[in-house]
């Protein structure tokens, strides 16, 4: 068959990395291709990880505001997956713009990352996390509080794998700022500032929305 009578599946239009709400966003469209997604997905519904899942855990930090949140949550290593080396190049690219953690004198980032959260949000749980809240408190002394940066990653399609969960943030802070719901795809990664951007993420209401958190830290000495 010849080229042209080929039908490869659409694409959606390329998007450019882009800052988003007031610079407090770095949004990385189809930062995961759809073979790293393919990949996980194989990983994510092995038993081994299905058996791993649980409540996912409060932040006790007041200012952190990690009161309601109803989901399922597993701490994964992801080190045999290109996903993993995906979410550390998010890292750095974040590091880039923000320039919040150390450099060796070569400029080499120097940073603790931790493990992978995994959470599913599952529309018959109508699981959320509409708690206001921002990932590491600078007054705060929990070891949570020392992240600097998160990036998440979206692993499932809105409106056709879930239903609801919008991830919604308020810049240029909770109480007072303007609230904006931001706009993803499965695949998309996001990269932020922990203590700094205020986000929630409301119920899903059908299906089961999928993500990937990592924060990176100051090294330890
Ligand atoms: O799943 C998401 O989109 C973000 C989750 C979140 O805010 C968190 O785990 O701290
Ligand atoms: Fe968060």
């Amino acid at each position: 068959m010849s080229a042209e009578n080929e039908c490869p599946e659409p694409k959606r239009p390329r998007r450019d990395v882009a800052l988003m709400f007031d610079g407090q966003i770095l949004h990385m469209p189809s930062a995961l291709s759809a073979r790293d997604l393919a990949s996980l997905e194989n990983y994510l519904e092995s038993d081994m990880v299905q058996s791993s899942l649980q409540e996912a855990v409060l932040h006790d930090s007041a200012a952190a505001q990690y009161k309601s949140r109803r989901c399922d949550s597993a701490w994964l290593h992801l080190c045999h997956m290109p996903a993993a080396r995906k979410l550390k190049h998010a890292i750095k690219r974040a590091q880039d713009e923000w320039e919040v953690l150390p450099r060796t004198k070569r400029g080499v980032l120097r940073c603790h990352y931790e493990d992978v959260q995994y959470t599913e949000y599952r529309g018959d749980r109508l699981a959320h996390f509409k708690q206001w809240h921002i990932d590491a408190d600078d007054d705060g002394g929990d070891e949570e509080d020392k992240r600097e940066i998160t990036v998440v990653a979206l692993l499932t399609e809105p409106g056709t794998d879930f239903e609801g969960g919008d991830f919604e943030c308020m810049v240029p802070a909770y109480p007072d700022g303007i609230h904006h719901t931001l706009a993803w795809h499965k695949g998309d990664i996001i990269a932020f500032l922990a203590k700094r951007l205020w986000h929630r993420v409301l119920p899903t209401t059908a299906g089961i929305r999928k993500t990937l958190v990592l924060w990176a830290k100051p090294p330890f000495k």
